[in-house]
């Protein structure tokens, strides 16, 4: 019997089912000991004070996408196999994504490109047009899904395998993210929390034909917090303990995400482009190519700052306008995101989870059964 009446694939608006807007809520984990006093009834009182004066944060923009998240990739995990193209994976998931959180707009819809990255690549892959490329059973592929309401991104993913040769580096990922989601909290310093998450991946190791590899973190990879429409909120979460005393703040909210890989630990940018974002600091710039000003309009119209694909340009209309992207990023305009790869041969895996800094407690509003 289908548990919640969604369709499959799942194409229903969630509203249908959550009509009065309280959206499943996250787990919640306590805060560590120095922060026990947040669980008192006086911040409980705060929380709900704040909830009334701003209905941004009685959280129902992020819950609802962090619930689209769900949906749409346990979906993803039931009917993904290899042979599949990386093109018809990627739409399974945005049509998915697209009908839950009732895509209007920049009020609603994709937060950022799927990502799909295949083996050495860790990430910002997603197919352009006419790529060909078609999932192999050999294959460990990051899954990394964006999910917007009302510009409050639920920035999610998981690694997927289907055969069992990297399964110990896949744990070494997900323990290290759990460590990282357990370790973060109010005043945490961001220098600290990477080096609890370095321990934990460095404690791994995978044996590939005879040979044992060590899980490396990949150091020049992190997680980040996240602001309205700006998937990137100015503070990182590295993967390898550094002296970064900044500290983690409440209401803030975070994607906690490691990498680990058995090639160098390292990756550079490799790849045709497909991931773009206009600049949150954008300059000003007079623009005299005609075709430049008219893709930064459509930017602006069809995704403001939040990042899109040229799959995503070729949807709304545009055509022809490589160029003219090429110009947007080449003034500091638009900022362009490569694809993130180790050396040829490695492999790495991911695991990436949304986490709400409250004034009561951690919320990991992404959690599910699945991870
Ligand atoms: O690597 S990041 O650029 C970054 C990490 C720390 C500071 S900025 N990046 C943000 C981002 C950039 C472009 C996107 F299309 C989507 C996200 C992390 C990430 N990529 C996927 N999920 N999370
Ligand atoms: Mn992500
Ligand atoms: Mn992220
Ligand atoms: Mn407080």
């Amino acid at each position: 019997k289908k548990k919640s009446g969604q369709s499959d694939p799942p194409r229903i608006g969630l509203s249908k089912f959550f009509p009065d807007g309280n959206y499943p809520v996250g787990e919640e984990q306590e805060y560590a000991d120095d922060n026990r006093w947040r669980t008192t009834s006086e911040e409980k009182r705060y929380e709900e004070k704040l909830a009334l004066e701003d209905p941004e944060t009685t959280y129902a923009n992020i819950r609802k996408a962090a619930e689209a998240h769900r949906v749409v990739r346990q979906h993803v995990q039931k009917w993904i196999k290899p042979g599949m193209a990386m093109t018809d994976i990627a739409n399974m998931i945005e049509d998915g994504t697209r009908a839950l959180a009732e895509e209007n707009g920049l009020d609603a819809g994709v937060g950022f490109p799927t990502g799909l990255s295949l083996n050495h690549c860790a990430a910002h892959y997603t197919p352009n047009a006419g790529d060909t490329i078609v999932l192999k059973k050999e294959d460990v592929l990051k899954i990394d899904i964006g999910v917007q309401v009302n510009g409050r991104i639920c920035d999610s993913a998981f690694t997927l395998n289907f055969e069992p040769t990297y399964v110990r580096l896949i744990e070494a990922v997900k323990a290290a993210t759990e460590t990282g989601v357990k370790e973060a909290g109010i005043d945490v310093r961001l220098g600290e929390l990477a080096g609890y998450i370095q321990e934990t991946m460095e404690s791994y190791e995978v044996e590939v034909g005879g040979k044992v590899f060590p899980v490396k973190p990949i150091e020049n990879l992190s997680g980040h917090s996240i602001n309205r429409y700006q998937i990137h909120g100015g503070k990182s979460v590295c993967l390898v303990k550094n002296d970064d005393e900044t500290k983690m703040e409440e209401g803030e909210y975070f994607a906690i995400e490691t990498f680990g890989s058995t090639g160098r630990g390292r990756i550079i940018e490799s790849g045709e482009c497909s991931h773009y974002a206009k600049r949150v600091d954008a300059p000003h710039v007079p623009l005299r190519l005609t075709s430049a000003k008219s893709l930064l309009k459509s930017i602006n119209k069809n995704f403001g700052t939040l990042p899109f694909c040229r799959r995503y340009l070729d949807r709304v209309g545009e055509s022809k306008y490589l160029l003219a992207l090429n110009h947007l990023v080449q003034q500091g305009i638009v900022q362009d995101y490569p694809p993130l790869c180790d050396e040829p041969g490695s492999m790495t895996a991911q695991f990436e989870h949304t986490l709400l800094l409250r004034p009561t407690c951690k919320e990991v509003v992404s959690r599910g059964v699945d991870y």
